[in-house]
């Protein structure tokens, strides 16, 4: 597998537009003559251009895209919308030009009237925070179901429209992809969305076009300060989805001293919850039981109202996600009665994240799970979340992407070496960094934390987890961090196939742990 441009699910019958419609729309500059012309799609990607499309030529870090107007012409796009130096650069591309100063600015507004999303929309939920906003979407989807709610979400891992889901690239996908995808829902009747909202999105345009019914926040703590200069410019690039134009309710988990500040800056009206004894909040969450199943607690409203479910994943901060969900759906108007019926079942809510402390070990032997964190919190919270019910060994494998926010390495050597026994030191994707850098850093944090904590440096992963199983045993847990559903390993620009998932389990085989 290389990297190939990404699957992008769009409406079936999309009603074609008239360009020069648009062009008076939005008072687009046009060079070229427009006819008739008429437009079913819009996109960023020359490589994932249709016929009847406009394409839209951004400025990026590597390239104009109007730079590639030919080769979207030719895979059937009859218009690019781009600015002024993409229209210098497009002038031989032997498409018709709609001139704007800011391209990627309009793109979310442009593919809204494409797609006519505002006809219709379903109720529309975001998901913001460093931690967790995979896990909400997901719980909001299996909830929405239970409640009998035909729902889609888009995540990091995957874009699902009812039972059907393609893997996703980008967590939040770029303006026209997203529209498409909403498009597409409506066609098939989805009624509620869970929308992961990344802070790039929002400071890259990806969710103009937009209000949704209901944001919520998780959490912040270090990650991305590559992207961002400092935490304080990270969260006002989150603090941004809570505003009018954005979203009309927010929900807001006020634990930390970030989300206290979040609820106070919104300029939304927030619904708060906590999951602290000694913070008030609207809601309140209390863990019951914290199980390598499931984890079970009550949700208490400031007014009275009560449900105790349970939630089959581990840790109490998927309790917490769940309890996010919730109050998420409460606000949007869905019934609290219902929920609480549906949720006090037996069996408690029915989700699977794919990835996500997800247990892929049989009956015998060493627990493994499988996790997608990659940031100081994630293993923190999940480190511990396992330590609670493991009597034997916590044994921890994991490594550190390659061009990202290298100053969270440290950090992850440290929390890793506290809270494991033993320590596995690997290769994630180290895309043009050299690899065994991004281990000495690890492995510098991991010493500098506990100096006599064992760990093994290899650099393979597939040899790494099989080192970590031959050193555990029944009793032991195996944490693997990083790449969670993912299928593959990137290196030096190629997209290598490899699942840890799938991987993993084979060594549980041959190792005679699974069937
Ligand atoms: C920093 C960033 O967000 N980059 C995104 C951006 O790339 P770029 O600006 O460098 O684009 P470029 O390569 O210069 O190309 C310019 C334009 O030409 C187009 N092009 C380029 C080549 C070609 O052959 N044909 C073509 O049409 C590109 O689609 C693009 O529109 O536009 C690309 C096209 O949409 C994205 O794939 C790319 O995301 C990259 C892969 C990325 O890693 N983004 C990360 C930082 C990100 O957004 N992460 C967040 C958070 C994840 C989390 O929460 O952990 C996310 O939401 O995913
Ligand atoms: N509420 C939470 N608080 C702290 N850590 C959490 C929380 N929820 C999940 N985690 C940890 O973070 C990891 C990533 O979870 P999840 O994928 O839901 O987060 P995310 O915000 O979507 O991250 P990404 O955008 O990178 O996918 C989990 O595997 C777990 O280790």
């Amino acid at each position: 597998m290389t990297g190939s441009p990404p699957t992008a699910l769009r409406p079936q019958h999309p009603s074609p537009r008239s360009l020069r419609g648009l062009a008076d729309e939005f008072g687009f500059d046009v060079r070229g003559e427009l006819g008739d012309l008429e437009v079913t799609g819009v996109g960023l990607s020359s490589a994932a251009a249709r016929p009847g499309d406009l394409y839209v030529g951004v400025p990026g870090r590597n390239a104009h895209g109007a730079q590639f107007a030919v080769a979207a012409r030719e895979a059937g796009a009859v218009a690019l919308l781009t600015d002024e130096a993409g229209a210098a650069l497009a002038t031989d591309a032997g498409l018709p030009i709609l001139v704007t100063a800011d391209a990627r600015a309009a793109l979310g507004d442009v593919a809204a009237w494409i797609h006519r999303t505002a006809d219709n929309p379903a109720t529309l939920f975001a998901v913001t925070g460093t931690n967790g906003k995979t896990s909400v979407v997901y719980l909001l989807y299996g909830i929405l179901r239970q409640l009998g709610v035909i729902a889609g979400l888009t995540s990091t891992a995957e874009r699902r429209i009812g039972d059907e889901a393609v893997t996703s690239s980008l967590t939040t996908p770029e303006a026209s992809e997203l529209h498409a995808l909403l498009a597409r829902m409506r066609e098939v009747d989805v009624r509620a969305v869970g929308i992961e909202v990344s802070a790039q999105a929002l400071s890259r345009h990806r969710v103009d076009g937009l209000v949704f019914d209901i944001a919520g926040f998780t959490n912040l703590s270090h990650d991305h300060l590559d992207d961002y200069a400092t935490l304080e410019e990270y969260f006002e690039a989150k603090l941004e989805l809570f505003q009018p134009g954005r979203a009309r309710r927010g929900v807001v988990t006020v634990d930390s001293a970030w989300g206290e500040r979040l609820a106070r800056e919104s300029g939304i009206p927030v619904t708060t919850l906590t999951t602290r004894a000694d913070v008030a909040a609207d809601w309140r969450l209390t863990v019951l039981d914290e199980e390598a199943a499931y984890t079970s607690f009550v949700l208490e409203g400031a007014d009275g109202r009560r449900l105790e479910t349970r939630v089959p994943l581990l840790g109490w901060y998927m309790a917490a996600n769940a309890a996010l969900a919730i109050v998420m759906l409460v606000d949007a108007g869905y019934d609290f009665a219902r929920i609480a019926e549906v949720l006090e079942r037996a069996g408690g809510i029915d989700a699977y994240i794919p990835g996500r402390a997800e247990r892929i070990s049989g009956d015998r032997g060493p627990i493994v799970y499988i996790d997608y964190g990659h940031s100081p919190d994630a293993f923190l919270q999940t480190l511990a979340a396992i330590r609670r019910f493991t009597t034997g060994r916590v044994v921890m494998v994991f490594g550190a992407d390659g061009d990202r926010d290298t100053t969270k390495r440290a950090e992850m050597g440290a929390i890793a070496a506290r809270g494991a026994d033993v320590v596995v030191v690997t290769d994630f994707h180290p895309r043009f960094e050299d690899p065994a850098a991004i281990r000495a850093a690890l492995i510098e944090g991991a010493r500098a934390a506990v100096p006599d904590r064992e760990i093994h440096e290899i650099a393979d992963p597939r040899e790494a987890f099989r080192t970590a199983l031959a050193l555990a045993d029944e009793g032991d847990s195996i944490l693997y961090a990083g790449p969670g559903h993912e299928d593959y390993h990137e290196v030096r620009g190629v997209k290598l196939p490899y699942s840890a998932r799938e991987d993993s389990k084979q060594a549980l085989r041959d190792a005679g742990w699974l069937e």
